[in-house]
């Protein structure tokens, strides 16, 4: 695939370098400083554009890969509350886009077994829930996507909660979540890649479901999957539809 990559941080150019090993080609890197200059013209020759920027920038690259025709995937997150806006201009002008808070495996099947974990939990209301998630100081929204997508699968399984809350640890003062509110704490602490962690808590006992992040490697193969997997379909898709998890476990989510 002839790549351009949306975005040149920490996940951009991790990305060049899984898709490279991968035997694709990038042949435009744009960010903050080129994008003023790029035209529809620049993305005419690329397969798919792959975007990890900033909240702001990724409506604006969604928005120019739609008029060039370019097939897009956007792994950043923070702009969710545009999500049902671009999903109607993505079907309407036919285009290709497939988003997701998180890439890797791991979260994947975390996710799914969240579902399952929420469900089976629900009848027992001894136990109130929470999710926490812990990022480096240097990003820019909270609560994470993934975490946003981890109380969504929740909030889809409980019969008890019916929105979520977010406190952000350390600004203002700590927030008390109503019964019916699933709160996000959300931590930022030095260099850590993304720590999610969902907790059921009773009198008596809790439990404890965990991903931990190593490093950034899992979140940007899995977004080269993704560009992968985009190529030659046409519609707006999210990243969970890459994967089967139902086959393995029965479809009970
Ligand atoms: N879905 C997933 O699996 C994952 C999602 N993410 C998300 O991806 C996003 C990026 O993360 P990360 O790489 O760590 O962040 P970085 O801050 O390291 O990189 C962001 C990059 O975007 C560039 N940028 C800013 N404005 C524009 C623009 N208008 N057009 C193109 N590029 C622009 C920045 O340029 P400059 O440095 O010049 O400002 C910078 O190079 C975040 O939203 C994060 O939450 C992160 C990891 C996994
Ligand atoms: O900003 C990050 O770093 C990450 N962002 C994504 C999110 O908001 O969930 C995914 C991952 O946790 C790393």
């Amino acid at each position: 695939m002839k790549i351009v990559l949306l975005g040149y941080g920490k996940m951009g150019q991790l990305i060049e370098k899984f898709a490279m090993k991968r035997g694709h080609e990038v042949v435009l890197i744009v960010d903050e400083n080129n994008r003023p200059s790029i035209g529809m013209e620049d993305l005419e020759e690329a397969d798919v554009a792959i975007d990890f920027s900033t909240p702001h920038a990724a409506l604006e690259n969604i928005s120019l890969c739609f008029e060039a025709n370019l097939p897009l995937v956007v792994g950043t997150t923070g702009w969710y509350e545009h999500l049902q806006e671009v999903k109607e201009t993505c079907l309407e002008s036919n285009q290709s886009l497939l988003y997701g808070s998180n890439f890797s495996i791991g979260v994947n099947i975390f996710f799914h077994i969240n579902k399952l974990l929420a469900k089976a939990v629900d009848p027992y209301k001894q136990y109130d829930v929470q999710v926490e998630e812990i990022h480096h100081i240097h990003k820019l929204d909270a609560p994470s996507g993934t975490a946003i997508t981890i109380a969504e699968g929740i909030l889809e399984n409980s019969s008890t909660k019916n929105t979520w809350v977010n406190d952000v640890v350390g600004e203002g003062e700590e927030m008390i979540a109503k019964a019916d509110e699933l709160l996000i704490e959300s931590l930022r602490i030095e260099e850590v890649p993304g720590t999610h962690t969902v907790l059921y808590s009773s009198e008596v006992d809790q439990i404890e479901f965990k991903h931990t992040a190593h490093n950034r490697d899992g979140f940007a193969l899995g977004a080269v999957i993704a560009a992968e997997w985009l190529q030659g379909k046409k519609g707006f898709f999210q990243v969970t539809e890459i994967f089967d998890f139902n086959q393995v476990l029965g479809d009970r989510s």
